[in-house]
């Protein structure tokens, strides 16, 4: 069985318009690293502005981080926890094979979309910023396929895809205690070897993705991910750097 990792706090609500919204009230009342775990959210947000269906039985939660280190860290954290919700997936399934990562922070199961992450700050308090990570995995259920952009993968649930029933209470143990491990290896190492992990169980590494921004799309193989988080995509005018985007295949 996996423990409660040492030094996380965590709370349990039947119901919250957002995880989010609830992690930026208590943040100010927070003396350490808390996870909020909610059974339903009544106003979740996905990235981009969008919408997320936010059924009783999937996963829905946010961690509350206070960050002392440089700026540019905090946005690194999305691979962190990308990472950490992989590896969450594979402890409640036993399936490596089943999962990947697809840039820069979604974990797909069978090629289509099971878990997506959105990261939001809350401004600088008394030196340290607080970080709000918000993760949600489509446990029991997955929204319609017509209710996502023509181009975006299939949603897909994990009870859908493996016949597997897990409860968030179990999935967010297993959830929190691989962030740990990640969160104590960024700060030894820094993100080099977050990144080598991450990119050891990237979707379509080497092959051709595009790149949404804005009105304007990039069109070009998937290289590797940089240094800084960057996608970086080779293309016939040559290499690009993309900081932030939607990525199709
Ligand atoms: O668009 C995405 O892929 C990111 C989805 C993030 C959804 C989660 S559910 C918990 C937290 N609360 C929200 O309102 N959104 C995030």
């Amino acid at each position: 069985m996996t423990d409660w990792p040492d030094g996380y706090g965590r709370r349990l609500l039947d119901e919250v318009d957002s995880t989010l919204n609830e992690a930026a009230r208590i943040a100010p009342g927070l003396a350490g690293p808390e996870w909020i775990l909610a059974r339903h959210q009544t106003a979740a947000r996905g990235r981009r502005g969008r919408g997320w269906a936010s059924p009783a039985g999937n996963f829905s939660a946010t961690l509350v981080l206070r960050l002392n280190g440089p700026a540019q860290h905090a946005a690194l954290r999305s691979f962190v926890a990308a990472l950490a919700l992989f590896d969450a997936c594979v402890a409640v399934t036993g399936r490596p094979e089943a999962f990947s990562l697809k840039w820069p922070n979604d974990v797909l199961l069978n090629g289509g979309k099971l878990a997506g992450i959105l990261l939001e700050s809350a401004g600088v308090a008394g030196g340290a910023m607080p970080l709000f990570i918000g993760i949600g995995v489509n446990l029991a259920e997955a929204p319609p396929a017509d209710a996502v952009e023509a181009r975006a993968l299939r949603p897909v649930s994990l009870a859908g895809e493996t016949g597997m029933r897990i409860a968030p209470e179990a999935f967010l143990t297993e959830l929190a205690a691989a962030f740990a491990r990640y969160e104590a290896q960024f700060a030894a190492y820094g993100f080099a070897p977050i990144r080598e992990a991450w990119l050891s169980r990237a979707a379509r590494l080497g092959q051709p993705v595009t790149a949404r921004t804005g009105t304007s799309e990039t069109r070009g193989t998937f290289e590797t991910v940089d240094a800084e988080g960057q996608l970086v995509l080779m293309t016939p005018a040559g290499r690009v750097r993309i900081p932030a985007a939607d990525v199709f295949f």
